[in-house]
Formats: C-alpha cells, structure tokens, sequence
C-alpha cells in the first residue's frame, strides 16, 4: 500500500472480507490479526480522553479472491467511515481464533488513487490513506417521482419479506416497522439514508451492492436502491415458488416413505406374531413376504440378463429395471413397471429359447408317417383335409431343411448346428378351417400341433371387437396388458407355436376402437409378422416361426385381405354313418374317461347308438351327438355309483352278521362281478335317460300340401339342412308379397320365378287362353311367399327352381311329396343354372331324411367327388338343365302340359 499524501484527509483503511459491503447507517463484525487489533486499541486508548470518535474507514473487495498468496486484489474506490464499537480478544480457551472488530457505518467516502492489495497486505498493519468525502450531497436533494417508485419498489420487498419471515413474528414485525418508515417519507433527504439502511439488510448481489456504495449522489442512490428492490422481489417470488413445490415434492414422498415403512414393521411384527402361535414350526413360503420379493426380482434380473445381447427386448428390459430401482418399492408405479417386466421377460422370444423339440420332430425320417398316423388317431374320415395337412406339413419340413441347409453353409465352424438351429421363416400358406360347428377344425388344429410337437394355443376371436384385445392396451392405460397373441406365445412357452385363430369370422369390423381385423391382417401376413407390434409390450416380437391356422364356419362375413392371405379347407359336415363310427371310436371312449369308466362298463348297442345318432341329433358337427352320448354314460355313472354303494352295504351287513365285526367302509374293496351289473344301454333305455326323441323317423311334420315346397339351404352356421318354401293366395290385385327376412338377391329370384310360372300359365293348364294373367282371372288375388325361420336372414339365388314348384304347385292344385328337395338358380329362359354348397346341403337334405334331390344339371360333379358313397346309395339325384325337366321331376304325372304344338314359347 503506498502512503497517503499529507495534505488531503486520510483513514486508517482496514479491508472487508469477500463478500461484505458497509453502507451508513449498517453495522459489521469483521476478523482482525493481533497487530491489527494492537493498533486500534491504541487508537482507541488515543480517543479516551477526547470526546471523539475512532473512525477507520472499511474498503471492500471488487472481487472474490484467489488462494495465491501472491496475486493481488482491487479494491473498491469507495468504502465507508465507520466508528468502532466494539473491540472482542479471542476466548483464553481457543487463542488462536482472530480479534473481532465491530464498525457502525458513518458516511461514503473515496479513494483518492485506487489500489490493488495482497493477501499479506490484508493482513499486514493497518495504514492510512488519502480520502475525499462526496461533496454537498445533501443539497441534490431526489425528484417526487424517484421517491414515490422507489417507496412502492421498497414496500414491495419489505412486504414479501414479511411474508417470507413465516412464524418468527420478531422478524416480522422488524420488516413492517421498516415498512412504516418507508410509508413516512416525505422528502428526497430521508428516502436516501432510508435506501442505505435497507440496502444494507435486503440481500442482493455483491456487484449491485457495490455499485450502490459507489454511486455519490441520493438520486443516483436511490434510483439504483428502487432497481436493487424489484429485482430481489421478483427473485424472493420465484425462489418461493421454487422452493415450495420443492418442499411439497419431498414431503409427499417422504410421507409415502414413512408411511411404508411403518406398513413393513407392522406386517414384520405381524408376521413373528404368526409364527411364534404356530411354533410348531409350521411355516409357509406365503409368509416371508420380503423374501419372496427378493427372490422375484432377482429372477427378474436374471431373466434380463438371459436375454439376447444387444436385442431391442433386452434394451427395453434394462431401461425399464433401472427405472425400477428409483421408484419406491410398493408404489403403483414399481408395481406397473414390473408387472411389465414379468410380461416382457415371460415371452419366448425368438432367439432367447429354440425351438429343438420342433427341431427334432421334423429331422426324423418317419415325420410324415407319424403326422399321419396322429392325425388319424384323433379323427375319424375327413380324407381329403388330412391329405391337404399332410401336404401342408412336407411343406413345413421341406422349408425347414432348406433353411436349415443354408444356415449350416454359411454358419461357422465352432459353432455346433443343434445348438443353433436356423430359423424357419415361416412363408406356407394359413390354413382355414370351414364348416359347421363341431366337425372337428379346432381339434384338428391340436393335431397338426402334435404331429408337429409344437405347442397348441388357441385364441377366440368371437365377439372381438376391440383391437386392444389382439394387440394389447398401452401401458399409460390403467390396468393395461397385452393383447391375445402375446399372452398366447407366453402361455405356449415357445417361439414356434401352432396358434389356432377360432372363430374368425365373427371378428368384429371397424369400430371406434379400432379394427381388429386389421390388427389380424398383421399377425397372419408373413411379410409383416416378423415384427409384430404389441402395444403394451413395445418391442417388435418376431411371429414368423408361429403357425397360425384359423376356423370360421362361414366365409360370407370374413374381409376379403384377410381371406386372401389364407387357404380355405371345407369340412362340410358327416352323414350318420361317419357319426355312428366317430361316436363309437371316438366320443364313446372320451367321455367314459371323462366320467370315470372302464369300456366294459358301460355299452351302447349298435341300434342304441344309431338311434342316438339320427333320433336325437341331427346336426352337421358331432358336437350335440357327443353330449347326447355324455349323457347317456353319466346316467350309467350314477347307476354304477348306486350300484357299488348297495353293494358295499350288503358287503358290510354280511361281515358283521358273520361276528366278525363291523369293517370301515374304505377296507372294503367291492368288485361287483359282470354277473350283476348291466353295461348294456338298448334303444329303449334311451328315453328314460334323454327323454323323447326329437326327430322320428317319419317326419310326419312335413306335410304334402299345396304351394309348399322343400328346398335346400345352407345355414349361417355352414351347415345344410331343407327348408320349405310356402305360398298361398289371398284376395288381391295381382300382386307378389315377400317375408322372412329375404335380401334382394333373393326377392328378385322370387319375382323371376313368378314372371316365369305366369308366362307357362297356359302350358301348365292354370289359364284357360294363352296371355291371360293367372293371378287376375277368374279372381284378382295376390300370392304372398315366406320362407320360415324369419329372424335370419336369407339370400342368394338358389332357391329359384324351388319357387317356381311352389308357385306352380300353388296356381295348379298339384303338390310336391315331401321326401323331395331341390336347389337351383333359374333364369328367365328357363335355365336351372350351378349353385354352391352342393355337398352341405346334400348331407343336410340327408340328415331330414329326404331321399330324391333336384339338382341343377352342371352341379352333377359336386355329388360324384364331394359326397360320400353311402349317402349317395340311399338317394336318388335328378339332375336338370331346365325347369321343366325339374317341374317333371317334382310333380310327375301331376302336371298336366298342354301339347308342344300349342305352347306359347317362353324362350329367347
Ligand atoms: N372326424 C372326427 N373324428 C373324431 N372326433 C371328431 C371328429 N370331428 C369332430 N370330432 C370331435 O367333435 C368335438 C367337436 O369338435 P371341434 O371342437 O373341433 O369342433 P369345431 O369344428 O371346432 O366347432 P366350432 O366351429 O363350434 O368351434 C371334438 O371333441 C372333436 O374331437
């Protein structure tokens, strides 16, 4: 430090530490060495007398200092004269501690020369120093304006402050006796030597502090306190808020935290107080709650740590355990992440677990044998389909070792082929059952998963509407998981399932939750399905090794993509002897093992079990017949349970009469011989077990009558059956009238076989001149048609040839006996043109005991190949191009035709 000059005033300057500021009017303590503190006792001593003050003046620093003892530091050009008012010596018990000095600020002063002073300096002697004192500073007195916003910045803080001090009412009521003052200003004098004692308590920044002491004038003063004040209101604000969500964060979860772990010590005290009841020593894995939470996640980790290095689920999966471990175990959100976890890590995924028993299956020579021989010993007949599974499956194989061949050629050598088998890119086309119910599509599926030993998942698509339920809910849905498919593969346990979609044509279309059959579209195509997209899961889950195989019974609702990608495989129904077989090598045995019998205890005669057969059931599928022969064996089961008990108490009686004591029931091994059991359940058993027949023989429902024709359908369901076409005449004007439920392909058939039946109206003898309307001569009348069973819906074509007998037979007296039935499209020339559905309807025509059928000339193929040789034995086809030849057909000698030559020609 250089010395003052002598003739301008000077100071002892002592420094202030970083980063303390003394402004008039404010007080400060700061630390002095033993030197220091010797001479301003000196000072002191030197003033006793006299009735002044020590004054020194107090320097701050401009900037925080460095540890090096070297550097140095610029003070600031202004400081504060401040009078001391207390000297404090270190306690004789810690000497080293520094002497404290008190200063009062008194007034602003300047440096003469700025100065730039060490660590040493600081510490060193105290000196004086030259110094100016601002002059007339009193005289500039501030503007109106200036004191009023400095008043409104100043209240503003003190009103905050106030708010901040919380309960500590001294505080409080410090900040609102200041805030009087500053309310009682009244001039531009008092307002400045107010701003010095708030700025002096308002914390604000060392640089603004600094710039405040610096500034001369009380205007400048206070415009710069007014500045100071809204800054540090604004900050004051912000850090509350800040601070407060702070606060309520921690305390929420601080409160769960306790909260939780008074919840563990109770159950923890709950759980010894268990035990030590039952000491002895009955302890159950439900107990140790904490236990077998380690245990879960430790498995968890190490299902993680399985996964395929670098794989998108093993990414997801570590994500998702770190995020785990932050969260507070019990939380709903622990709980979420890892219910998800246990989703994620439970699904075979492609390359985490392979597919060897699959593998193996398919490597050995007799494959093709053995699928076969599995598929016929789950069913009976249906020859066509096992020949297109058996196809179906060499192509399976075929691709396998293909793939297989390739992998093995391009894999490395260290690495043995079976414990890498290649993958199978599964590009062979989906299969899709069709038919009625119970023709075996679902167990057929089963089969072609045991022939292939894959597991066997089936997923029911009836009523789905929604497509969360294919393709799972998002995880920001409460309760979410994922969808079908994925919870199918986590049950199948393996990435090569045989996934069975049932009941596809009843999935739901395009709703306001999206389409599910679109969804589906993904699963089924092999170009899409290698990266499936689960919602709930998030990671692409290759399908490509799943074989999908799906069943519908009909064709009509499926959409047309989804049809595309699949290939269809009817199984139309079984005629009564295929039923008989399949009831007597199958359903039989099933359900004596499900109720609980041995084959020679209960035995349905041949003639019992055709009575079942056609009495009883008369559906395409074997379902009711299986249930109808359930029943039967239950009712035996009740019989033989009867049986045993009466047995066991003649056994008993007979012992103890015998004086050789009464024996426990259970000691008594009671084999009833075959001598007093009967097994053998005849045709007239079976109504006292399942009641009244409820087909007979005869179907003496079917009337002959007038204008009421049987023709052949095929039901929503995919199954045949006959249906009667009725028509009558009621009073009218020459009008057709429609009902049960009929389409317009339908009623314009209907209208075209009337337009036809009125054109020949001569020929068949029911006018009298040719060109007379019969529906106005001799009365005006309308004819009204119905088709029974008016809740369901009905159209299409092939009901033409049927309602133009029942219109004839309706206009000309002549009826149709009832064992014929007929199907056909007709066209306005006169044609019977091919319909569809031959073989079903053949069978359901069958079924009702028809036994002649009118057949459209060109389906006369169908019957050859499609149906069975027997039915085709108990019934006789007429097979027609024209209607005509199918009127002849149906009436016979009934039907009168005028001669050729007199015919008005109908034809084109
Ligand atoms: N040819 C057959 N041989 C042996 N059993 C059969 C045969 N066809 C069907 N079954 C038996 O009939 C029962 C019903 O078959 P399944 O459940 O497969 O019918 P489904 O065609 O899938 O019917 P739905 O359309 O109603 O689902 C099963 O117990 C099945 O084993």
């Amino acid at each position: 430090m250089s010395l003052m000059a002598a003739s301008s005033p000077s100071l002892p300057i002592v420094v202030l530490p970083y980063p303390l500021i003394l402004l008039p009017s404010a007080k400060v303590s700061i630390p002095v060495t033993k030197e220091q503190a010797r001479f301003i006792i000196s000072l002191l001593q030197d003033n006793q007398d006299a009735s002044s003050q020590t004054v020194l003046g107090a320097v701050p620093i401009l900037k925080s200092p460095t540890d090096d003892p070297k550097a140095l530091f610029q003070l600031n050009r202004w400081g504060c004269a401040a009078r001391v008012t207390r000297l404090v010596r270190p306690s004789a018990l810690q000497p080293s501690q520094p002497f404290l000095v008190s200063l009062q600020g008194l007034s602003r002063f300047q440096l003469v020369e700025p100065l730039l002073v060490s660590h040493e300096d600081i510490s060193g002697p105290i000196q004086y120093m030259n110094i100016e004192y601002p002059l007339n500073e009193m005289k500039q007195t501030p503007t109106k304006e200036t004191v009023i916003e400095f008043k409104q910045a100043a209240l503003r803080v003190l009103e905050r402050l106030s708010r901040d001090a919380g309960s500590n009412a001294s505080r409080k009521d410090g900040w609102r006796r200041l805030a009087d003052l500053v309310e009682n200003i009244d001039n531009g004098s008092t307002a400045a030597s107010l701003a010095d004692v708030l700025v002096a308590v308002i914390n604000g920044e060392h640089a603004d502090r600094i710039d405040y002491l610096s500034s001369p004038t009380p205007e400048e003063r206070i415009v710069k306190a007014t500045i100071l004040f809204t800054k540090q209101a604004t900050i004051s604000e912000v850090s509350k808020k800040i601070e407060s969500a702070v606060s309520e964060s921690l305390s929420k979860q601080q409160k769960e935290y306790f909260l939780r772990q008074q919840l563990s010590a109770i159950q923890k005290e709950l759980s010894s107080l268990h035990r030590s009841d039952g000491a002895k020593g009955v302890t159950s894995e439900l107990d140790d709650d904490e236990q077998s939470d380690q245990d879960d996640m430790a498995d968890l980790k190490k299902k993680i740590e399985a996964m395929r290095e670098g794989s998108e689920e093993r990414k997801m999966g570590t994500r998702e355990w770190r995020r785990l471990k932050r969260i507070p175990q019990g939380s709903v959100e622990n709980g979420v992440i890892r219910s998800y976890l246990e989703w994620l890590t439970s699904i075979p995924w492609p390359s985490s677990s392979l597919p060897l028993e699959s593998i193996e299956a398919m490597k050995t020579r007799a494959y093709l044998i053995n699928a076969r021989a599995q598929l016929d010993s789950d069913h009976f007949g249906l020859e066509k389909i096992k020949r297109r599974l058996i196809e179906y499956l060499a192509v399976v194989r075929l691709k396998y070792l293909g793939a297989a061949a390739a992998a093995q050629s391009t894999s490395s050598t260290n690495e043995p082929s079976s414990s890498n088998p290649p993958r199978i890119i599964n590009k062979a086309p989906i299969l899709l059952f069709v038919g009625p119910p119970g023709v075996g599509k679902t167990s057929l599926g089963q089969s072609v998963a045991k022939a292939l030993n894959r597991p066997f998942q089936r997923i029911s698509l009836g009523g789905v509407r929604d497509e969360a339920e294919i393709r799972g809910h998002r995880r920001t849905y409460v309760a979410s998981g994922p969808g079908a498919i994925v919870q199918a593969l986590r049950k199948a346990g393996r990435p090569d399932p045989v996934l069975l979609l049932d009941e596809i044509d009843k999935v739901g279309h395009g709703s306001n939750h999206g389409d599910p059959a679109a969804a589906l579209l993904e699963v089924l195509d092999p170009e899409q399905n290698h990266s499936f997209n689960d919602h709930y899961i998030n990671v692409p889950i290759d399908l490509s090794q799943v074989l999908f195989i799906c069943t519908s019974n009909t064709l009509d609702t499926i959409s047309a993509p989804l049809l595309d990608r699949c290939e269809v495989i009817q199984l139309s129904g079984y005629t009564f002897t295929e039923k008989l077989h399949i009831a007597k090598r199958f359903l039989m045995p099933k359900q004596l093992s499900a109720n609980g019998l041995r084959e020679d205890q209960v035995i349905l005669t041949d003639e019992a079990m055709e009575w079942v057969a056609t009495r009883y059931t008369r559906e395409a599928g074997v379902r009711s017949l299986e249930r109808a022969i359930g029943g039967v064996v239950r009712a035996k089961a009740v019989e033989w349970a009867e049986f045993t008990d009466n047995a066991s108490d003649n056994a008993t009686t007979s012992q103890s009469t015998e004086g050789q004591g009464v024996k426990l029931l259970s000691d008594l091994t009671v084999t009833p011989t075959p001598n007093n059991w009967n097994p053998i359940v005849r045709k007239e058993d079976l109504e006292g077990i399942l009641g009244i027949a409820r087909y007979d023989g005869e179907e003496r429902d079917r009337e002959e009558k007038r204008g009421v024709v049987w023709g052949l359908v095929v039901m929503g369901m995919g199954e045949g059956a006959i249906m009667p076409v009725e028509t009558i005449a009621v009073p009218g004007s020459g009008n057709l009238k429609l009902t049960g439920s009929l389409g317009d392909v339908i009623r314009e058939s209907a209208e075209l076989a009337l337009s036809w039946v009125k054109t020949h109206a001569y020929v068949l003898h029911v006018t009298n001149a040719p060109g007379q309307d019969p529906l106005k001569t001799p009365d005006p009348i309308d004819v009204h048609l119905h088709l029974p069973a008016g809740a369901q819906k009905k159209d299409g074509p092939s009901a033409g040839i049927a309602m133009v007998c029942a219109f004839t037979s309706l206009l000309t007296g002549a009826t149709v006996p009832t064992n014929i039935a007929m199907t056909g499209e007709v066209t306005l020339r006169g044609r019977v043109t091919p319909v569809g559905g031959i073989k079903e309807k053949v069978l359901g025509a069958h079924r009702a005991r028809a036994t002649k059928l009118i057949l459209p000339y060109a389906n006369q193929k169908d019957v050859e190949l499609d149906v069975p040789k027997e039915v085709k034995a108990e019934m006789e086809f007429v097979f027609v191009k024209t209607i005509e030849e199918g009127l002849k057909a149906a009436f016979g000698r009934q039907l009168h035709w005028r001669k050729p030559g007199r015919v008005v020609e109908s034809r084109l």
